[in-house]
C-alpha cells in the first residue's frame, strides 16, 4: 500500500492503463478485462486489475491534471514497479483535420510547466512517447480502421484557459490536441526508464466547439482502450 493506492504490491500488474476519470477505469475494466477486481478505492480514485487475452493489466484512474497524475504514476512506478504506463484520455481537438471521436497518438507533449519543472530549471526537456509503443499503437489503429492522428499534443495545466494566445501558438505549430497529463507521464517514464504513451480520443473541439457529453467521455471510447491494450502486448 502507498499513501494514495490501497493495493497490495502483487495487485498491480506491470502494465497499467491510466484514464483521468476513475469511472472510465471501471467501465474499461468491466468491458475489456477478464476477472477484473477493484484494487484501489482510496479517495475514490478507482483502480482495477484483471487480464486481457491472458496478460495481467491494471487500469488505474489518474485524476485530472499533472499534479494528480504525478502522484499515481510515481507510486505505480516506484512502489509497484509498473513498467508500461499508457494514458487513455480525452482531449480537445486543435486542428481542422482532427474530428470528434478521432484517436490521437501523442508523439510529444508540449507544456508550459509540469510538476517536474523544478528539476529541469532553465532546460526545456522534450517529453516524448516510447517509440515501440507508439509504432505498435499506430499499427493497431490502422488495422482497426480507426481515424487516427500521430503527432504533438499540448499538456496544459488549465482547462478554463484565460490565455488564448497559448492555444493559438499551439495550433499554429501543428499541435493536434490539448489535454492535461501526458507530459508529466512521459517525463516520469524517461526518468525511471519505463515505457509510456498517451492514446487519446477527441471529446471536444476548440475550433468547431463540438463537445461530447460526460457519459460518452466515461463509456464510449472503446477503440482507444483496445489500441492501448494491443500496443502494450504487441
Ligand atoms: O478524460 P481525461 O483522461 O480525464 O482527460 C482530459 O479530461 C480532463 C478535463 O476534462 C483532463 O484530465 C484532460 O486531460
Ligand atoms: O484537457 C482537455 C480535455 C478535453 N478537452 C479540452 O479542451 N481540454
Amino acid at each position: 500500500m502507498t499513501i494514495h493506492i490501497g493495493a497490495a504490491k502483487d495487485d498491480i500488474a506491470p502494465t497499467v492503463l491510466m484514464p483521468g476519470d476513475p469511472y472510465r477505469a471501471k467501465w474499461a475494466a468491466e468491458t475489456f478485462l477478464d476477472d477484473a477486481r477493484c484494487i484501489n478505492q482510496v479517495r475514490g480514485m478507482l483502480g482495477f486489475t484483471g487480464t486481457w487475452h491472458g496478460h495481467p493489466v491494471t487500469i488505474q484512474g489518474s485524476g485530472m491534471g499533472m499534479p494528480s497524475l504525478s502522484i499515481y504514476a510515481n507510486e505505480l512506478i516506484r512502489d509497484y514497479d509498473a513498467q508500461t504506463l499508457i494514458r487513455i484520455g480525452s482531449c480537445g481537438g486543435m486542428q481542422d483535420h482532427v474530428g470528434i471521436r478521432d484517436v490521437i497518438l501523442a508523439m510529444t507533449a508540449t507544456t508550459l510547466s509540469t510538476p517536474s519543472r523544478g528539476i529541469f530549471k532553465d532546460l526545456n526537456f522534450a517529453p516524448c512517447a516510447d517509440f515501440g509503443l507508439l509504432a505498435a499503437a499506430h499499427h493497431a489503429a490502422l488495422a482497426k480502421g480507426t481515424t487516427t492522428h500521430v503527432g504533438g499534443i499540448y499538456s496544459s495545466d488549465v482547462f478554463y484557459d484565460e490565455r488564448a494566445d497559448l492555444n493559438d501558438q499551439m495550433m499554429r505549430h501543428g499541435i493536434l490536441a490539448v489535454e492535461m497529463e501526458a507530459a508529466e507521464l512521459y517525463i516520469l517514464a524517461a526518468r525511471y526508464k519505463r515505457r509510456a504513451l498517451a492514446v487519446l480520443t477527441v471529446s471536444d473541439h476548440l475550433i468547431t466547439h463540438e463537445a461530447l457529453p460526460a457519459e460518452d467521455r466515461e463509456r464510449s471510447f472503446g477503440d482507444m482502450v483496445e489500441i492501448a491494450l494491443q500496443a502494450a502486448f504487441a
